[in-house]
């Protein structure tokens, strides 16, 4: 079962010092939700236990598998293989163990069965799974008729894909969440850092200080809570995901942003012959983010661009013929997927394409200088 952030994950009054508050603490609350939590404890002991008791981490560090026969050199075998939960050691195929380094068949196995008792992936019932939904953090973006298009915002634990035409707003929303994922969960925040990965060199910093202002946050802390990266090819792009396991395992993120996913394939696998090839270089990458939403429970949202439809579904209904590129690969692999297109002025236009729980609708947002927003009154008509 796939990881998402948690209401009850942290207590929500500070948003800052993320990695003392947040990367820290989430290693000792496995612990207690655990249960071995050790007899003894004084008083002050007994109530952080207490409060930690209700709380729910999105990830177990790999030192949880340290038991009989799996020694801490396996561990580091295992972390340079790019396997820095005890998640992504659940999750991962048995021949993918076998193949690190010093991994025999025995030890996989070790390791797999080890995982399996920390890590529930059995059946759970739909009242159980249902009541962890309800519970699942949304990080806000910055628009209410956004917000509740998508019923909360920008859902944790799954891959939301934004597509549109240049100009369409993108990358300001991209910049907006930079920073909403940082503020505190009661203003719709994910209390944690922002990992940006960039490939068209279209990021600017500047914009994450009026935002930043905006939501009541030191500019400065805003800034140092984004992990940021230029790709510059499409094996770079994916090469980048590894350190991101790595800085995930290390302190609280609850965002990455990659905008925007295909370019770099584009220019890459340029041609018919590479398409095979492109597809499945997409589709490894995008299984790596999804990897990463499932062990650490952030939201991943990817931008992409769109192309005129050329294969007839375009015409009399269908006003706007354009579609994402990326083909069935972008399609089967983002668990939400949102259409911009440009309105009047400062004003965009989001429509749902594709969600397993929302209805095909529209909603009106803005952008401004400090971010995305609600289109003003005057602008409404
Ligand atoms: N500081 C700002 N204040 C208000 N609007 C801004 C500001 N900066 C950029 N914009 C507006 O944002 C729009 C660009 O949006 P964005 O950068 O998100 O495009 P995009 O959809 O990502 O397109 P592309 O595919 O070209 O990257 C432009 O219309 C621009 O006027």
């Amino acid at each position: 079962m796939s990881q998402v952030l948690s209401h009850s994950t942290q207590d929500s009054n500070q948003a800052m010092d993320i990695d003392q508050h947040h990367g820290d603490q989430s290693f000792e609350k496995n612990d207690q939700n655990l249960g071995v939590a050790t007899p003894g404890e004084d008083e002050q002991q007994q109530v952080a236990a207490e409060e930690e008791e209700e709380a729910v981490v999105a990830f177990l560090p790999l030192e949880r598998l340290q038991v009989n026969g799996i020694s801490p050199g396996d561990l580091k075998k295992l972390r340079e293989s790019g396997l820095h939960t005890v998640e992504a050691i659940a999750y991962a195929p048995k021949k993918d163990l076998m193949e690190v380094r010093g991994i025999s068949e025995a030890k996989a196995d070790k390791l797999l069965m080890e995982a399996s008792r920390l890590v529930p992936m059995g059946f759970v019932t739909a009242a159980d799974f249902h009541l962890r939904r309800t519970e699942m953090i949304c990080l806000t973006t910055g628009s209410k008729n956004l917000d509740s298009l998508l019923g909360g915002g920008i859902e944790t634990g799954s891959i939301t894909e934004m597509y549109g035409e240049f100009r369409t707003g993108k990358s300001q929303l991209c910049h907006t969440l930079a920073v909403t994922c940082q503020i505190p969960l009661d203003m719709g925040g994910g209390e944690g850092k922002c990992l940006y990965i960039d490939t068209e060199g279209t990021f600017r910093p500047i914009r994450l200080i009026s935002i930043a202002k905006r939501f009541g946050l030191d500019p400065e802390d805003a800034l140092n809570n984004v992990a940021y990266a230029r790709a510059y090819n499409a094996d770079h792009q994916l090469k980048l995901l590894g350190a991101a396991a790595q800085m995930m395992s290390e302190s609280r993120f609850s965002l990455i942003v990659v905008d925007s996913i295909m370019a770099l394939y584009r220019t890459d696998f340029a041609g018919r012959g590479e398409l095979s090839a492109r597809q499945m270089h997409l589709a490894k990458f995008m299984r790596a983010l999804q990897r990463l939403a499932d062990q650490f429970g952030v939201a991943v949202v990817v931008t992409n661009q769109v192309v005129a439809q050329v294969d007839g579904s375009a015409g009399m209904f269908n006003p706007d013929p354009k579609k994402p590129v990326g083909g069935n690969i972008m399609a089967h692999s983002s668990t939400t997927r949102l259409g911009f297109r440009k309105g009047k002025g400062e004003q965009r236009i989001c429509k749902v394409a594709d969600s397993p729980c929302l209805p095909e609708a529209d909603a009106i947002f803005a952008i401004y200088e400090d971010g995305i927003g609600d289109p003003i009154e005057e602008d409404k008509d």
